[in-house]
């Protein structure tokens, strides 16, 4: 039976004063929401939200009413996509969405989504919760959320390498161009030139799937974060050949390859007389993450070197603010580019495609609601028919799922 199917799905049964507009990226491993709630008008008084606003340096605007909400960020395995139906239908985020105002007297719900499931899945959500998907292209949606990202969030980009993090200065009228390497169950490697201006230069199937599902296999860990947990205690020499074994422990020095340089990714396993039983998982976890992070460090500067980019900012799951993954990928980047090129890692790393789904609002007519960027220091805008509510991204995340909003309405 569909469990689901008795959810109302008229915008009217949504509580006036719950704002909740979600949007979705359906990729090939994880579904990604962005939605936009509204604190309870007791969590918090107006004087407090305004206060806090002006200490942030907001052009605030005593006249108008200050409401207070979070961007909220979450995510659901896509293969178990039914819990993630169950959470927006317990949540009411479906009611979130717009309707086509070329058709009034319509109550179709559009909910905006973007990655390969908005296709895939549309049907289910159709079936399940009664809202169509209303489907934005992904490169499109995935630069529109780097963009947002890197000029409205503060502390948003960063560096890091031999365990240091450092958070970048991004000057928005000096962000372009840049490389986007966005590290999903595959690999996209997107120039960008401005909004809306970009062109997918690259990309490999050897990505986050190919980590975790070989990972899966070879080490029979249950989850991602497990496989990931393990690789540090892992030692990736144990496999992998390096150019010691092959140099009988000296350099290869006239090219430039140092004795402890990996020559082969999982070379030793072909010379040793070992089955996987004896190999340690955490050697093997070890492993198949520096190959997978050292390929694309090593694609993505060469894509950056065809088109003269200094900047690369590395997104997408895969990276899961690992530090192992995010060194190994700097390295990378400083070894090929000797030092010219910079790898850059983003907070948000995961929702770059969701936020641009959630930014696409903007460009529906006022039946439902639009999304604006505003200049400076008013990142964003969301307003909706007859009631119009700017919201302001301090850019304090308390954690990786949720930014605060300070809300006016008019
Ligand atoms: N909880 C998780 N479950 C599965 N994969 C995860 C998880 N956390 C991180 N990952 C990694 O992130 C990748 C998916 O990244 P994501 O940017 O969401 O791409 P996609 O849009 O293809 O789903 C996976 O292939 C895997 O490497
Ligand atoms: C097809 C995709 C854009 C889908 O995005 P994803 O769900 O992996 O985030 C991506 O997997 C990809 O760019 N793969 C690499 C294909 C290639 O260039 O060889």
């Amino acid at each position: 039976m569909d469990h689901l199917a008795h959810v109302s799905n008229q915008p009217n049964s949504q509580p006036q004063s719950q704002i909740s507009h979600l949007a979705l990226d359906i990729g090939g491993s994880l579904i990604k929401l962005v939605y936009f709630c509204r604190y309870d008008d007791n969590c918090r008084d107006d004087d407090e939200l305004r206060s806090q606003n002006e200490s942030l340096g907001s052009e605030s605007d005593n006249s108008r009413p200050v409401l207070g909400g979070k961007l909220h960020f979450a995510k659901f395995e896509t293969s178990k996509i039914n819990d993630c139906l169950e959470f927006i239908h317990s949540m009411k985020l479906h009611l979130g969405g717009f309707h086509d105002c070329t058709a009034p007297s319509s109550d179709k719900i559009f909910i905006k989504a973007t990655g390969g499931g908005a296709y895939k899945f549309a049907d289910l959500f159709k079936e399940k919760l009664g809202v169509s998907l209303d489907k934005e292209d992904e490169m499109e949606c995935l630069v529109t959320g780097a963009n947002f990202l890197l000029k409205a969030v503060h502390q948003e980009a960063f560096t890091y390498l031999d365990g240091q993090k450092e958070f970048a200065q991004i000057d928005p009228n000096d962000l372009y161009p840049y490389l986007l390497v966005n590290i999903g169950s595959g690999v996209s490697m997107i120039k960008v030139d401005g909004d809306g201006k970009f062109e997918r230069v690259s990309g490999t199937s050897l990505g986050g799937g190919t980590f975790w599902g070989l990972g899966r296999l070879l080490t029979k860990c249950k989850n991602f974060d497990e496989l990931l947990e393990l690789s540090h205690q892992g030692n990736n020499r144990v496999i992998d050949m390096l150019v010691g074994d092959i140099y009988g422990g000296t350099d290869y020095a006239k090219i430039g390859l140092s004795a402890t340089t990996i020559a082969s990714s999982f070379g030793k396993a072909i010379s040793d007389n070992k089955g996987l039983v004896d190999y340690k998982p955490e050697d093997i976890s070890r492993s198949l993450l520096r190959m997978i992070s050292n390929n694309i460090g090593q694609i993505s500067y060469l894509n950056a070197l065809r088109f003269g980019l200094k900047r690369i900012f590395f997104a997408g799951f895969f990276i899961r603010g690992h530090a192992y993954t995010m060194d190994t990928i700097s390295v990378a980047v400083n070894f090929w580019s000797k030092g010219e090129a910079e790898a850059m890692f983003l907070r948000h790393e995961g929702f770059l495609g969701a936020l641009g789904a959630f930014m696409s609002y903007e460009k529906q007519c006022l039946d439902g609601l639009t999304v604006n960027k505003i200049p400076q220091r008013f990142p964003i805008s969301v307003s909706s028919a007859g009631n119009k509510i700017y919201c302001s991204m301090n850019g304090k995340s308390n954690d990786n799922e949720s930014i605060e909003c300070t809300v006016y309405r008019t």
